[in-house]
């Protein structure tokens, strides 16, 4: 055991904020989150780790029931268009699916990415442009599992034509939506993600997905 690791306790408290996380649609509540609760998690976003300590992301509160109207029927939109692509039984499954708590939950986060910050050559960005997209990701996660510990619910709202988002949003021309995330309160969580619940598809077994040296060699 490493001098440098958590106590027992700490270790299983981190683990079970990672086990227990989910993605919430159906179950918020209405009430307010307090502020110093929405600072926490922000400030836990804020602290994940960016390619050349960019930290590209914004984070713009949408809490208007105006504007998560209109997030909500771009939502509809892109939710008509996917189910298109499904077809037979999946399709009648897909459209059973609750995949947005946009107007239940009363705050949206969308986390965004600058991809101008800090100018055009970024520290570990010169080969792979798109690391500045995986850091405003990392910093979804780590609002995810914050939100958990502090009995919050997040969902993330893919549906959605992220053009439109972005002039809903006002965003400038550099800045892109990452994430649209629902957030709030919750009357419970569910113990396994809810599209298993629904026999969409199962949590793959581990150590099919682990390979050693090469794809495919196992131990
Ligand atoms: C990038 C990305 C995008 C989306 C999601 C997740 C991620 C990582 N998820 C949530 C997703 O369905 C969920 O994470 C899995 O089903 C696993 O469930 P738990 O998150 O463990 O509850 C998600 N859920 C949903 O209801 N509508 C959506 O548009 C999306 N989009």
């Amino acid at each position: 055991m490493s001098d440098h690791a958590f106590s027992e306790a700490d270790r299983a408290a981190v683990y079970k904020a990672i086990v227990s996380r989910r993605d919430v649609r159906r179950e918020f509540l209405p009430d307010p989150i307090p502020e110093a609760v929405l600072k926490r998690i922000l400030s836990a976003a804020h602290h994940a780790p960016s390619v050349g300590f960019m930290q590209p992301w914004d984070f713009i509160l949408v809490k208007d029931l105006g504007i998560r109207r209109q997030i909500k029927a771009a939502f509809e939109q892109a939710h008509a268009e996917a189910a298109a692509q499904f077809s037979g039984a999946q399709r009648a499954t897909y459209r059973g699916l609750k995949l947005e708590g946009i107007l239940e939950a009363p705050l949206g986060i969308c986390v965004t990415c600058d991809r101008a910050r800090h100018g055009p050559v970024v520290i570990g960005r010169t080969q792979n442009p798109e690391m500045d997209l995986y850091s405003s990701v990392c910093a979804v996660q780590n609002l995810w599992l914050a939100a958990r510990v502090e009995g919050l619910g997040v969902g993330w709202v893919s549906i959605i034509d992220h053009t439109a988002l972005a002039e809903l949003l006002g965003l400038p021309q550099t800045v892109q939506p990452i994430a649209y995330l629902c957030v709030g309160y919750v009357a419970f969580f569910r113990e396994r993600p809810e599209l298993e619940d629904a026999g969409w598809l199962a949590r793959t077994d581990l150590t099919t997905l682990i390979h050693h040296d090469r794809w495919g060699q196992r131990e």
